[in-house]
């Protein structure tokens, strides 16, 4: 590519602030708006960082590939410092020996594909225990949430795989909460932590803000962390007593048994920091994902009744009325999977990913950018390119048909080196929850307005902002089904 000398094309700033002005929720937005304006590649100062934001398939493309390593670094958030042991866990850590080595274990040892296929049991197993909550409160009253179920499930998913908690975690209750205590704790903890991080807050940007910090931020950070450090540590503890007496065979084996198992064998390179790092950093990074993308989803298909009613049919087809959908069913349940497609596409959980940064002098787009520089890519903006997609605004799952879409850019789980590890469990559990949803029971709106479609970003993950609310109501074919749950 040919050297670019022109200036790198940057929004009106601010004397000493840059472009803290149009640091708002959710950045995502801003972002995108801007992009409209100054090009898919332009720069911003955001307090002490100076970042480039890229939104275009061919310069995304250009840093995740050719330029992998140059970004395979992540900026010091302030908050990161608190929240992953000072940078040491595996989202947030440096491009480094350190990294490569949890990376290897997380994409390895704990979340392959074949790590995930040993785990579908009990993945199916807690879709089952959902399922049967759900078709009892919505016998009793068919106007249901989904958001604390959705979390409630993504919650026990990882605490079954990695920690085999089924025989002392509490269950979760039939009210509209369906959340059990462990979920009610872990909720409070992110609920505390979510809102006071991210690159749309002045306290990560700006010295000025945290060393007066008049909010309290890094208090109320560092309690949150000694909370959810608490509820992990019971974990490990509990399952470290299981494997002294015995622990399970091979392929049910958690994760955090899997780690033991490593440290004994190399307890210098597995230490107990280690595998709690790993453990916080699967716990934070797989529940909110999971919850939002599949809430989206389902507001989609509300939206949409024609695609709710051939994913019906689908499934009926596929699958039958005896039993449940299963690991087994999804890969020929490929409309189901244009569903998951079009709602990443269209809602990708963590639109900005997470930001990356260069270790070195590189060039993106012709352009010079100084080593240290924060990329921020956003995949958001990318997904709806009009160049790239056919009305690109519009929830159409038949555009992923038959490869017809194969070629098309996207990446909701980010590309290269930094690639999310755990897009085959969320894939798995998302087709799984989402297909028992569309089986077992009729969905309705609540009344004749669409549903709102409005965006509540927070931390890194972007949400609704009203909770999903429907009329629910089990459907006649699944009776037998549903009560043998
Ligand atoms: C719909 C669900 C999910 C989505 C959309 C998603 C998306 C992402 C994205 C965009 C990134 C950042 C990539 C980058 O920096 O370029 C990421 C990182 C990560 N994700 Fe996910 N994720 C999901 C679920 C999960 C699950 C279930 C787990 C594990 C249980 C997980 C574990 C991680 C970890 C550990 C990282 C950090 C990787 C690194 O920095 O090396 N994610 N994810």
């Amino acid at each position: 590519r040919k050297p670019n000398k022109a200036p790198l094309p940057s929004p009106p700033a601010i004397p000493f602030a840059g472009h803290i002005h149009l640091v708002k929720k959710p950045f995502h937005a801003v972002l995108a708006r801007l992009t409209e304006r100054h090009g898919p590649l332009f720069s911003l100062r955001l307090g002490t960082f100076n970042a480039v934001v890229v939104s275009s398939p061919a310069l995304a493309k250009e840093c995740f590939t050719e330029m992998d390593v140059t970004f395979a670094n992540r900026p010091r958030l302030p908050s990161w410092k608190f929240l992953s042991e000072d940078y040491s866990m595996i989202a947030t850590s440096s491009y480094n020996p350190h990294w490569r080595n949890l990376r290897r274990v997380a994409a390895v040892q704990l979340l392959s594909t074949h790590r995930v296929s040993c785990m579908s049991g009990v993945i199916s197993g807690e879709v089952h225990a959902m399922v049967r909550r759900l078709n009892r409160s919505a016998t009793e009253s068919p106007r249901i949430r989904l958001k604390q179920r959705l979390f409630e499930l993504s919650l026990s998913v990882l605490m079954e795989t990695i920690a085999n908690t089924k025989a002392t975690r509490s269950e979760a209750t039939a009210a509209d909460t369906d959340m059990s205590v462990e979920a009610q704790e872990f909720r409070t903890v992110m609920d505390n932590i979510n809102p006071l991080v991210g690159l749309a807050n002045l306290w990560e940007l700006l010295p000025i803000v945290r060393w007066f910090d008049v909010s309290g931020i890094k208090n109320k950070l560092l309690a949150s962390v000694t909370r959810r450090d608490a509820f992990l540590q019971r974990l490990i503890d509990a399952e470290r007593r299981k494997v002294e007496d015995g622990g399970s065979e091979d392929g049910k084996k958690s994760m955090i048994s899997v780690m033991f198992g490593l440290q004994k064998k190399e307890p210098n390179v597995y230490t107990d920091k280690m595998i709690r790092g790993l453990i916080t950093s699967l716990f934070s990074a797989g529940t909110d994902t999971i919850l939002a993308t599949t809430e989206w989803a389902m507001s989609l298909l509300l939206n949409h009744p024609t695609a709710l009613k051939k994913a019906h049919a689908q499934i009926d087809q596929v699958v039958g009325t005896s039993r449940l959908v299963s690991s087994e069913d999804l890969s020929r349940l490929t409309y189901l999977q244009c569903i998951i497609s079009e709602t990443l596409r269209l809602y990708p959980a963590a639109p900005l990913l997470l930001p990356h940064q260069t270790y070195v002098d590189c060039k993106i787009g012709g352009h010079t950018i100084p080593s240290g520089t924060m990329l921020i890519c956003n995949a958001y903006a990318i997904h709806r390119d009009p160049n790239v997609w056919e009305d690109p605004l519009e929830f159409k799952p038949d555009r992923f048909e038959d490869g017809k879409a194969e070629g098309l850019f996207m990446i909701p789980f980010g590309m290269g080196r930094r690639k999310c590890p755990g897009e085959a469990m969320a894939l798995r559990t998302m087709g799984l929850v989402l297909g028992a949803l569309i089986q077992c029971f009729e969905w309705d709106r609540v009344d004749d307005a669409k549903v709102d479609m409005k965006e509540y970003g927070e931390e890194f993950v972007v949400f609704r902002a009203i909770p999903f609310e429907a009329l629910c109501k089990p459907r006649a074919s699944m009776y037998d089904v549903l009560e043998r749950l």
